[in-house]
């Protein structure tokens, strides 16, 4: 009754000071928490509720560039209601990156999160697994798996096939463009617009997929159909629509983000943010429920498979194999970490045509291993052979990562870039700013191969010389990129397949790299023009 009376006596303008004073105390704790904060770095003030959001324009690449440039090699930012340090400098980073399993104080990588535990995943698989004991069990279950010969060979053994099946594709594609319609007549006289950035995406969808669970996904098929009057009809009883099924995958991994930086209420209250949310979760549920078939179906075969018979390579076989019936849950490593494999063949396209005596000295040293004008078969022995690629590969990869930072979570107090840290900071490691650190890098800014290459006698920046993180693209420590060797493997070999078949040029040399930056930096598109190479009889 008391409380009846008292609401009952409020009136409009109280309500308002009410809320008025309500937000005044939260601005004031809000400040009061920030002025008072230990070590304190340079970096943009924060806003109540929004933190530095107020410079986020959607291109993670460009937000920390700017924070680098403006604040230095340490600084901080706000943002999803934490604080955050960025480091752009390899010495800071010696201690988060060296590997060592007894100390577990920079092995996480996201907190617990409720947001992640709606999604699913929290404490599964790899990538975000906050809890070190499951993370340390399926790591070690995948380093088994990824790194044995045998699927080093698997690998290499797809790559050729999926490298024959894009080409007929393209041809194909001219044949159908070709004024009589015969390929055959026009053999090495023809040239085709195509945008790279698709056909590779597609390709290494296709190549991830059979890798990783041994079943058949058509992402280039279905690319092909929509350019082709002539429709190719695929029977997959799994994988039915590759196109749909690979448009999952990129939902569900840039769709993670949504439940990391959003709170429950926003998630499910904030209109836009919400419809979004329900559809994440629908489209979670739909890519789990063919997973979950696709792991049904194998186990099936394995089951039923007579003693002897030699078993596939695949990820999913193996991991099969290796669990018992109570570890179950660790096949599904292949359904909660399938999204993150991702290489950037197109970005190397971009620079490797915009550097003519790159170009030529990276087609010489293909010739000079795999015979021009011949259908060679690639080996996994003759692609290590590939120096210059490799070096080519390295350097791209330094000036253009495809990740944009790596992230550690402090499990303990800790001692960073000379400041003492509490348990559960954030530190967000600047992968760009250390790639082009001007005290590492002699111009940073150039395209150059040559800083990786053996050979090359001057170059202060080898293998040996250099600071030992101060070239991260694949991370460092025990949580390093475990598909590190396969992305090495698929990368060079669709150079070899490209680069040695074809003449390569860019539509338009002028237009620069067109890409996207959320986690992770990828091509919006590159449209080429590829013809047949020329070579003297
Ligand atoms: C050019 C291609 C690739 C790049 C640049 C890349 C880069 C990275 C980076 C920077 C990390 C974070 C490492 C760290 O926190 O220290 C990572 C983690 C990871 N990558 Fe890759 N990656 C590539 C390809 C692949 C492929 C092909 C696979 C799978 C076969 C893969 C699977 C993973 C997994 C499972 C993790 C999580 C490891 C953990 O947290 O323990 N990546 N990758």
């Amino acid at each position: 009754m008391v409380i009846y009376n008292i609401i009952s006596a409020f009136k409009f303008t109280d309500c308002l000071m009410l809320i008025t004073f309500a937000f005044l105390t939260y601005v004031f704790q809000f400040y009061y928490k920030y002025y008072t904060r230990p070590n304190k770095l340079p970096g943009p003030i924060p806003l109540p509720f929004i933190g530095c959001g107020y410079l986020f324009t959607g291109n993670t690449r460009q937000l920390l560039e700017l924070l680098h440039k403006k604040y230095g090699d340490i600084c901080e930012f706000y943002l999803a209601g934490s604080r955050r340090i960025l480091i752009s400098r390899p010495e800071y980073v010696e201690r988060i990156l060296a590997p060592t399993s007894k100390d577990t104080t920079f092995l996480m990588k996201f907190p617990y999160s409720e947001g992640l535990e709606e999604l699913g995943i929290a404490g599964k698989g790899i990538i975000v697994n906050h809890d070190i004991k499951s993370w340390k069990f399926n790591r070690q279950f995948f380093n088994q798996v990824i790194f044995t010969p045998n699927f080093n060979n698997e690998a290499v053994k797809w790559m050729n096939v999926l490298t024959q099946e894009l080409e007929g594709y393209w041809k194909s594609l001219v044949n159908l463009k070709l004024p009589n319609g015969n390929l055959q007549n026009d053999k090495n006289d023809w040239q085709f617009e195509i945008d790279i950035s698709k056909w590779a995406r597609s390709f290494t969808t296709d190549m991830i997929v059979i890798l990783v669970t041994g079943e058949r996904s058509y992402s280039m098929a279905s690319y092909y159909n929509v350019h082709s009057p002539e429709k190719i009809t695929l029977s997959n009883a799994l994988i039915k629509d590759s196109e749909k099924f690979i448009e999952r995958f990129t939902d569900y991994h840039f769709g993670f983000s949504y439940f990391i930086y959003f709170s429950s209420f926003l998630r499910h209250y904030m209109p836009f943010i919400r419809n979004k949310v329900k559809y994440l979760l629908k489209n979670r549920d739909h890519l789990f429920e063919t997973l979950d078939l696709i792991i049904k179906k194998r186990r099936k075969e394995i089951e039923e498979m007579p003693v002897g018979v030699e078993l596939r390579h695949d990820m999913l076989t193996s991991l099969i194999v290796t669990n018992t019936e109570r570890d179950m849950n660790n096949v599904k490593i292949v359904r909660d970490d399938f999204s993150r494999p991702m290489t950037d063949v197109e970005i190397r396209v971009y620079y490797v045509c915009h550097s003519p005596h790159v170009k030529q000295k990276m087609i010489d040293e293909i010739d000079s291993v795999f015979t021009p004008n011949t259908s060679f078969h690639l080996k996994y022995e003759d692609l290590l052979t590939l120096e210059y690629c490799d070096a080519i590969i390295n350097e791209v990869g330094r000036i253009m990562p495809v990740g944009n930072e790596i992230r550690r979570y402090l499990a303990n107090s800790a001692e960073v870039a000379g400041y003492q840290w509490e348990a559960g900071t954030m530190i967000h490691i600047h992968i760009n700013g250390i790639h082009s650190h001007k005290n590492h890098w002699s111009n940073p800014e150039i395209f150059d191969p040559d800083r990786f290459y053996k050979e090359n006698d001057n170059s202060e920046m080898n293998d040996k010389a250099r600071h030992k993180f101060s070239l991260i693209t694949f991370g460092g420590g025990l949580r390093i990129c475990p598909g590190r060797k396969l992305a090495m493997i698929e990368l060079l070999s669709l150079m070899v397949a490209i680069f040695g078949k074809y003449d390569v040029e860019l539509v338009d040399m002028n237009a620069p790299l067109n890409t996207k930056s959320g986690s992770l930096t990828t091509c919006g598109g590159l449209p080429v023009r590829i013809r047949p190479r020329k070579l003297p009889v």
